[in-house]
């Protein structure tokens, strides 16, 4: 498990952070972050107990939150100086995000659900020419039923197959960078280690960078590197339980 940073050569990174501040709005938390970077086609784990601000530092880097000082650089632009609406349109183009809940639409199929990304990503939408029949072949390789994909409202699936839903509709379109926010967090061992090698096959496939965060340390050595959240960012105003 290598702890090192990133070697700081701005080109060959998908992600870089440096000098953020950051406070939720009525909120005693508050945090600091010198310096972070990801290299593109890096595959990195951020671990760190709860509390301690991951889904935090994963919003900046989304521009869902900006932070107060500071500049972060997204597959080469500067998210800070964007409108919000850019911040979107950019998140939506180079970003695949699979939620710790999955987030799916409970009434619509899980095809219908993977096709979502492409209505806001026009980068991510000429990159499939056929958008249904790829949404298909990602299932597929994902273990997914043909019926239950087209068929099923995504409610009537299984936890574990609303994850391997979540993580098609992250990666359609192969964008750049792909955000996992403790994605196996309910799973035993044995799924856990299944839902990596499938994250993993999809990523290499996309040629994609990923960042995923977890508070299990037994991930590490699946990554090609482990960053402690407490040895990123310097936190204010919470107890870390
Ligand atoms: N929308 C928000 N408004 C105000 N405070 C928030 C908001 N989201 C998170 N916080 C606070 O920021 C701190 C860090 O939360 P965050 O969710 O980033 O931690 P985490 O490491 O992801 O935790 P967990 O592993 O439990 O998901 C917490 O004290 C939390 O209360």
């Amino acid at each position: 498990m290598d702890h090192g940073a990133a070697p700081a050569q701005p080109d060959t990174c998908a992600i870089e952070a440096s000098d953020i501040r950051f406070s939720w709005p009525n909120s005693a938390f508050s945090m600091t972050v010198s310096e972070f970077r990801v290299q593109r086609g890096e595959k990195l784990l951020l671990l760190g107990e709860s509390g301690g601000g991951k889904s935090t530092l994963l919003s900046l880097i989304c521009g869902v939150v900006s932070p107060d000082q500071g500049s972060i650089r997204v597959a080469g632009q500067e998210l800070t100086n964007l409108s919000t609406f850019r911040r979107d349109r950019l998140r939506a183009n180079k970003i695949g995000v699979i939620f710790q809940m999955f987030n799916l639409l409970p009434y619509a199929s899980a095809v219908e659900n993977i096709l979502v990304p492409l209505c806001f990503s026009p980068e991510r939408r000429t990159r499939c020419t056929t958008p249904r029949d790829e949404a298909l072949e990602l299932a597929a390789a994902l273990g997914l039923p043909r019926n239950l994909v087209t068929d099923e409202p995504a409610s009537n699936l299984s936890a574990g197959q609303q994850q391997r839903v979540a993580v098609a509709r992250a990666m359609i379109g192969r964008p750049e960078i792909i955000v996992a926010d403790e994605p196996t967090s309910a799973l035993d061992k044995k799924s856990q280690a299944e839902f990596i090698d499938l994250l993993f096959d999809q990523v290499a496939q996309a040629g994609s960078t990923l960042i995923m965060v977890s508070h299990d340390e037994r991930l590490a050595d699946r990554f090609d590197r482990t960053v402690q959240l407490s040895d990123l960012v310097v936190t204010s105003g919470v107890a870390v339980a």
